[in-house]
């Protein structure tokens, strides 16, 4: 059975779902009355946007009340796994922010936790009983839409680990490899190298997790043109868009799926996870 916190994202269709009721008390904790009328012998997996400690708040009451109903098997379906990127502390002082959550979601003890997409391996590893899914169908969708060949553009070292098996599931889509440099002192982005000499005409699919800034794809989208690329689009499986999508009218096509947010009138191809879990 499905418990749906928020009934907008509603990634497993045609399951039967579990009824609540959930909001938030006046001095601001998360509360939940869920409708005792299920046979808790039943696997119950919770799907969830964990954005905020208040989202994560509604998680954990929930788990409690589910265990307190006598339900033996929970699951949890986590779409954009919270702190992802604070998979390392870079200067002495910060947080492993992706730690944090991670021994948070441990102490629920939960059967399974699925994750999409995880930013790098740490997610993963720091979890107890996760499995994380692949971007592939969401890709394949994507170039299903796209609707002509493009070659598979990996931005960084950290896209590249992923991009190989992307292409695999796809048959062996041709994969453009790059790299992108920060500078050390201050973290900011100063270049970008594409592996190939001529790119010259071919479309071209940048393949990643985040689209936060932008500032990543603009610069490559850059790189790209220098080589004489095609046309540009960019497919990133968890789209946050904090400076809006005016910053990357250098691409023909957008693509992201609904993990992090729901997107309305916005300049971006949406396929919304519950058409690809
Ligand atoms: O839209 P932007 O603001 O440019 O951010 C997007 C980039 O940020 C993330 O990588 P990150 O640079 O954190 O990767 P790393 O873990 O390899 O440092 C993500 O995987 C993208 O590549």
């Amino acid at each position: 059975m499905i418990l749906n916190l928020d009934p907008k994202f509603a990634p497993f269709q045609n399951q039967e779902e579990i009824k609540f009721q959930s909001f938030t008390f006046s001095g601001g904790e998360p509360h939940i009355k869920i409708a005792p009328d299920f046979d808790p012998n039943r696997k119950v997996t919770i799907t969830h946007r964990l954005n905020s400690f208040n989202d994560l708040g509604l998680l954990c009451v929930t788990v409690d009340a589910l265990r307190r109903m006598d339900v033996k098997i929970i699951e949890l379906f986590i779409p954009y796994f919270p702190a992802a990127r604070q998979d390392r502390v870079m200067i002495p002082g910060e947080p492993l922010s992706v730690k944090v959550y991670a021994d948070i979601i441990n102490a629920m003890q939960l059967n399974k936790v699925y994750v999409f997409d995880a930013h790098s391996e740490v997610t993963p590893a720091l979890l107890n009983n996760s499995t994380v899914i692949p971007n592939y169908t969401f890709i394949k969708e994507v170039i299903n839409r796209i609707g002509s060949d493009v070659k598979l553009i990996s931005p960084d070292g950290g896209a590249l680990k992923k991009i190989y098996k992307v292409s695999e599931f796809l048959g062996g889509v041709e994969v453009v490899e790059c790299s992108k440099s920060r500078d050390v002192k201050t973290g900011k982005l100063s270049g970008f190298k594409v592996y190939n000499d001529d790119l010259e005409g071919m479309d071209c699919l940048i393949v990643d997790d985040i689209c936060d800034g932008g500032g990543t794809f603009v610069g490559l989208a850059e790189e790209l043109k220098k080589k004489n690329a095609g046309k540009l689009y960019l497919a990133v499986s968890h789209g946050i868009f904090n400076k809006g999508f005016e910053v990357l009218n250098c691409f023909d096509g957008i693509f992201t799926t609904n993990s992090f947010k729901d997107f309305e009138g916005e300049n971006a191809q949406v396929i919304g996870l519950n058409t690809l879990v």
